[in-house]
């Protein structure tokens, strides 16, 4: 093997330059070690210089002004506050049932329960299971989380932290220990920082029960109440219909969707301009075109109660009077077939009738429930005692209703539920076939165009069968039959030109 002398060299120079800068590095740790022991000790002696030369006095006034000087320049801990909701001692094991609120007859709206539930509702759908120590389960939803006694946990509102603690009371035992209900003054504790008290106060703890609130309406189950004499029997609500259900003009549907949003949203726009907080729609349209489906899928939307007022019932103003006062807030009032309700004829009757004297407005000398009455009540009573509610009328002839309902500003909103267009076929196939489209799609849309047709047949016709194929030959044909026959009903009809003919004919006589 060779050896080149370059490199040799060049290590050989290497290590002359290595020892010197080790022995430098050395230096300087000493240097650094005895520098340091120099300045303890010189600490050590200055302190014990002190305590020798400085008189006890001297010292302790020198170590005040340095934790005075301390405190100064260490900004303090915020001051916190803490607001106590207690249990109610009274019913310490209540939970508001979702039925309490404003849902019963005749009561006025608002919560039920108290704040202490209502905080612990709210909570157990801000608990992150995964933060805390130890979780109870169970209480009035099963499956709701709650702390344990002991335990916080943080929410945030609007950017400020507010802390939950949840405390033990002491146990408590009514009517001298007793048989008597006993329970205990278990408490929340809400702290935050003290400069947060107002909005703790006026808008975090408002923001707690409206949610609450808001979650109950959305929970609870919807009933129906209808009128026996002067009073409202209420009966379970479940009617299907949704405004996803619902077959009719997309835009009129999305109409209605966006004016019941805002109605909702306006409380305060209502009190500034000093209306009563109501809203009136007026569903008209032909037999089986969902007037009633429409009042359903209000009602599911809303989630308000539904008081559906038969004013054949009620015989006299003041019983009127007292079934409406009956009606609580959040609730929709309706009253089907307005145009039959202030006849002496039955609706039978009066269809089969030619209409000839039929007056709307005019009452039965029978009874004394009047449409001006009813009106009165609505405007004046009805809507400055409470809030929040909705009126429905439904006809199926418009033109027969009274001047008095028809007037601006009467009915908010008058909604015309028309006959099956492509669009409302759409959504009911949709609905009971879970299809978007078939071959027979476009035929069917160019015999919808061409014939009246109420989506309660197409519904009808749809159900026949639960073969998407056959379900639509069924409702082609029917259609096709409509077609035919209304082009035979018109061939028969005599021709408008006929018409005008006989009438000059008359007239030249
Ligand atoms: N627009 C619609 N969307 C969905 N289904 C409808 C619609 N119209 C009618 N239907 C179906 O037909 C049935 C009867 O309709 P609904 O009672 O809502 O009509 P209506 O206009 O209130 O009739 P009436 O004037 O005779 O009271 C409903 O239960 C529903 O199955």
């Amino acid at each position: 093997m060779e050896l080149d002398p370059s490199a040799a060299a060049a290590a050989v120079a290497d290590k002359a330059m290595a020892v010197p800068s080790l022995a430098k590095a050395l230096d300087a740790y000493k240097t650094a070690v005895g520098t340091a022991a120099s300045v303890t000790a010189y600490v050590v002696l200055a302190r014990g210089m002190a305590r020798e030369l400085l008189p006890h006095d001297l010292r302790a006034a020198a170590h005040w002004a340095a934790s005075f000087l301390r405190a100064r320049l260490e900004t303090p801990p915020p001051e916190r506050r803490t607001l106590v909701i207690k249990r109610s001692v009274a019913n310490p094991y209540h939970y508001a049932d979702a039925d309490d609120a404003d849902g019963g007859g005749g009561r006025r709206g608002g919560s039920s329960g108290d704040l202490y539930d209502e905080v612990r509702e709210y909570l157990a759908t801000r608990i992150d299971p995964h933060s805390m120590r130890r979780l109870c389960i169970g209480g009035r939803s099963k499956n709701s989380l709650s702390m344990e006694h002991g335990d916080s946990m943080t929410d945030v509102f609007e950017g400020v932290e507010f802390t939950w603690t949840s405390v033990e009371g002491r146990s408590h035992q009514e009517n001298g220990g007793g048989y008597g209900s006993s329970g205990t003054e278990d408490s929340l504790e809400l702290s935050f920082d003290a400069e947060h008290t107002d909005m703790a106060l006026g808008s975090y703890v408002p923001f707690i029960t409206a949610t609450v609130e808001e979650k109950r309406r959305q929970d609870r189950a919807l009933r129906i109440f209808l009128n026996e004499g002067a009073h409202w029997q209420g009966i379970s609500h479940h009617h299907p219909a949704t405004f996803d259900t619902l077959a009719m003009d997309p835009v009129l549907k999305q109409s209605v969707i966006t004016d019941l949003d805002r109605f909702l949203k306006r409380r305060d726009y209502y009190r500034r301009i000093g209306k009563a907080w109501k809203r009136g729609y007026l569903l008209y349209g032909p037999p089986g075109t969902g007037k009633s489906s429409m009042v359903a899928a209000i009602a599911n939307y809303l989630r308000f109660n539904l008081y559906d007022l038969d004013l054949s019932e009620v015989y006299s103003n003041s019983a009127l009077q007292r079934l409406l006062n009956g009606t609580p807030n959040k609730c929709i009032l309706v009253i089907e077939d307005i145009d039959c309700c202030f006849s002496t004829a039955s609706r039978k009757e009066k269809d089969d009738s030619d209409y000839g004297d039929y007056r709307s407005g005019q009452a039965n000398s029978e009874r004394s429930v009047t449409l001006s009455g009813l009106l009165n009540f609505i405007d004046g009573l009805w809507s400055t005692s409470g809030e929040e509610r909705i009126i429905i009328f439904t006809t199926n002839y418009k033109e027969r209703l009274d001047s008095a309902l028809l007037r601006p500003g009467r009915m908010d909103m008058h909604i015309y539920m028309g006959y099956c267009c492509y669009e409302a076929f759409k959504t009911l196939a949709r609905n009971y076939h879970l299809i978007d489209d078939h071959m027979l799609f476009p035929e069917i849309q160019q015999l919808l165009s061409d014939v009246e047709v109420t989506p309660a047949e197409v519904s009808e016709m749809l159900l026949r069968s639960e073969e998407v194929d056959v379900a639509l030959r069924v409702l082609a044909e029917f259609l096709r039959e409509k077609k035919q026959a209304t082009r035979e009903r018109d061939s028969l009809l005599p021709h408008e030109d006929e018409v005008t003919g006989k009438e000059a004919e008359e007239g030249d006589m």
